[in-house]
């Protein structure tokens, strides 16, 4: 944590990256993304899970029990949901025991209502950029929307995150911001994190 924000880094997949990204005490939670579509598809398990930091499987529309193998297989803590699941679905896996962050794609004010029906089925939201590909796209979206949020669910800030936006990010509170997630703009190749960006923005982060 820093300054008292999760920091989630997403789109992990080789071992070795997995633990030198994890080795970082400030990192809360690591990302695996099981999209098939994603170009940091988790095809195969990693030779290394993470041991402290939180295990979050990033999902597309997925089936349900699918959802619950791979939590099963990952020992995942999380499961983030990027596509149009249901709050009933957000309910029954959290049933099952895995928390929940359900993801909403912002591109107006307007799309920060469709979070009310989820109040209570949920341990986080996560705003991003609206996208077609779901996720990832390494494009920042318009924070000014987000005092417009008055739910009681706690969120990550996503979408484009860059070692730039440190300063940016310092500037901008919520009562319910909870953290930030990383992911494609702080690659060496899809998958593949840079330690020293990292490394670089999370010091940027505690100015
Ligand atoms: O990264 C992907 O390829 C991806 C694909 C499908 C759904 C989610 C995906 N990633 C998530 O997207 C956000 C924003 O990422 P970025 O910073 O814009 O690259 C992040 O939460 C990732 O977990």
């Amino acid at each position: 944590m820093i300054n008292g924000k999760i920091i989630k880094v997403c789109g992990m997949r080789h071992a070795e990256n997995i633990q030198e990204i994890e080795a970082m005490q400030e990192i809360d939670m690591l990302g695996f993304i099981f999209y098939s579509k994603s170009p940091r598809y988790v095809h195969e398990l990693p030779g290394y899970l993470p041991t402290r930091a939180k295990r979050v499987g990033v999902f597309v529309n997925e089936k349900k029990e699918t959802v619950r193998m791979y939590a099963d297989r990952f020992g995942l803590d999380y499961v983030q949901l990027h596509g149009k699941e249901s709050p009933a679905y957000c309910r029954s896996l959290r049933a099952a025991g895995v928390k929940l962050i359900k993801v909403f794609s912002i591109a107006d004010s307007s799309d920060l209502k469709k979070t009310d029906e989820y109040e209570d089925s949920c341990d986080l939201f996560l705003f991003d950029t609206q996208c077609e590909q779901h996720g990832g796209s390494g494009t920042q979206f318009n924070w000014c929307l987000l005092p417009s949020y008055q739910g009681k669910t706690p969120f990550l800030l996503s979408g484009g995150i860059r070692m730039e936006s440190a300063q940016a990010l310092c500037a901008f509170n919520h009562p319910l911001l909870a953290g930030y997630d990383i992911n494609s703009r702080f690659e060496l190749s899809p998958g593949e994190k840079d330690s020293e960006r990292i490394r670089t923005f999370l010091n940027n982060l505690k100015q």
